[in-house]
């Protein structure tokens, strides 16, 4: 059975060593490495004689403590964490005293390592547990389930023979006790690995899903996101006749902020007013970056006279905002169109957007630094 346990880890180790090789892969790659680790821990543990006793006894258990280890490391990398050093070396450096102190005594090994393990299943399910609000899909749940079934067959073996309720034991041989020891071992071995991967591809799809919708260096919704979220809006109020308005604002002057300044410089522009628009406005307004240096505001149930106020409101707040480019501080202006309607039958999304945009392309042609009005224009629609 040991055998089979350990093809089965040295498989699914091979695999995920496979899988991350030359990547930089959030502790796949350690957590790979505890499994094999498990994987040669098993026939060393179970090859006697081949593998002499004292040897095996030693070795065997220090590799399992060291499988675990490398999988809590495994664990921290994932989580971005520097590694407690002693969570990881400790347990590893207990068994291998406690082996080799209780070399002749069965026992005391069993209860030492029942302890050992069980302690490291539990420190593990409580970091997993702690940080729960990182990954909290089924990845997590799998993987606190294998440390529940660790800490059981581990605490199970200090428990039953630490209290003398078992007292002959055969390491090798086949009790109850170490089949028990065995498959629950595999199981909280899978149930981990499987979990943790689970983990690392909820992260992957949670980036993607965020890279799909905001844009990465502002971090506000990027532009199909934000004509998404138009669309939302006008179909809404569409159905209940209400209004809804929309922006478009683009900073003046922009490429001289990059030609002067630098492009990082330019870059760090354009975050400060995402961010000086998007605290201005109220938890059902939307910002989106619609272009290159091009904002987008839905406002919804804003008629058109209260989104002119609400953009002279964000065209002041631009203009007072002041932005530390390398100690020395910028002011920027901002253009802003304005179209607000009752949205009915014959508006379309599409018109909405022509016409706040004229209007931005007016402002910026009357001078800039201005708020100007748009004009539905239902013939084109
Ligand atoms: N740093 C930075 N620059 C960008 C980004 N996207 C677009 N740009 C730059 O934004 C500038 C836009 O320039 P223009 O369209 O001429 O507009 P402007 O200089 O703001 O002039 P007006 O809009 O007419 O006031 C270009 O130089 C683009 O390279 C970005 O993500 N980061």
């Amino acid at each position: 059975m040991a055998m089979m346990i350990s093809v089965a880890a040295l498989t699914m180790s091979g695999a995920m060593l496979w899988l991350t090789h030359g990547l930089g892969s959030e502790g796949l790659k350690q957590w790979g490495w505890g499994l094999f680790t498990y994987a040669v821990a098993l026939p060393v543990l179970t090859l006697r004689p081949m593998v002499p006793e004292p040897l095996s006894i030693v070795a065997g258990n220090t590799l399992l403590a060291g499988a675990v280890s490398l999988m809590l490391w495994g664990y921290y990398r994932f989580l971005k964490l520097p590694a407690n050093r002693w969570l990881i070396i400790g347990p590893v450096l207990l068994t291998t005293l406690c082996m080799l102190v209780f070399i002749d005594q069965l026992a005391a090994r069993v209860i030492a390592n029942g302890l050992i393990s069980g302690t490291q299943a539990l420190l593990m399910g409580v970091i997993v547990y702690r940080h729960r609000q990182l990954t909290p899909g089924r990845g997590y749940q799998l993987l606190l389930a294998g440390c529940c079934i660790g800490v059981t067959i581990f605490y199970g073996r200090f428990i039953t023979v630490g209290s003398g309720a078992v007292t002959h034991i055969d390491s090798l041989g086949a009790h109850l006790l170490q089949t028990l020891s065995f498959v629950g071992s595999l199981a909280s071995v899978m149930l981990d690995s499987l979990g943790f991967i689970g983990m690392i591809k909820e992260r992957a799809d949670e980036r993607n899903r965020r890279l799909a919708m905001f844009d990465e260096l502002t971090g506000i919704a990027n532009r199909r996101a934000i004509l998404d979220e138009f669309g939302k809006r006008f179909s809404e109020a569409l159905r209940h006749r209400l209004s809804l308005c929309v922006l478009m604002i683009d900073v003046d002057h922009f490429k001289q902020v990059n030609d002067n300044y630098g492009h990082q410089a330019g870059d760090r522009v354009l975050k400060a007013i995402a961010e000086a628009i998007g605290t201005r406005l109220r938890t059902q307004d939307s910002v989106g970056r619609y272009g290159g240096e091009e904002f987008m505001v839905v406002l919804p149930n804003t008629s058109h006279s209260c989104g002119m106020l609400v953009a002279e409101k964000l065209r002041c707040s631009i203009r007072s905002t002041p932005i530390d480019i390398d100690g020395r501080t910028l002011t920027l202006s901002a253009s802003i169109g304005v179209l607000g309607s009752p949205i009915t039958a014959g508006s379309t999304v599409d018109a909405m957007i022509r016409a706040s945009d004229a209007a931005l392309y007016r402002a910026k042609s009357l001078g800039r630094d201005r708020v100007e009005q748009g004009v539905l224009d239902m013939s084109q629609t």
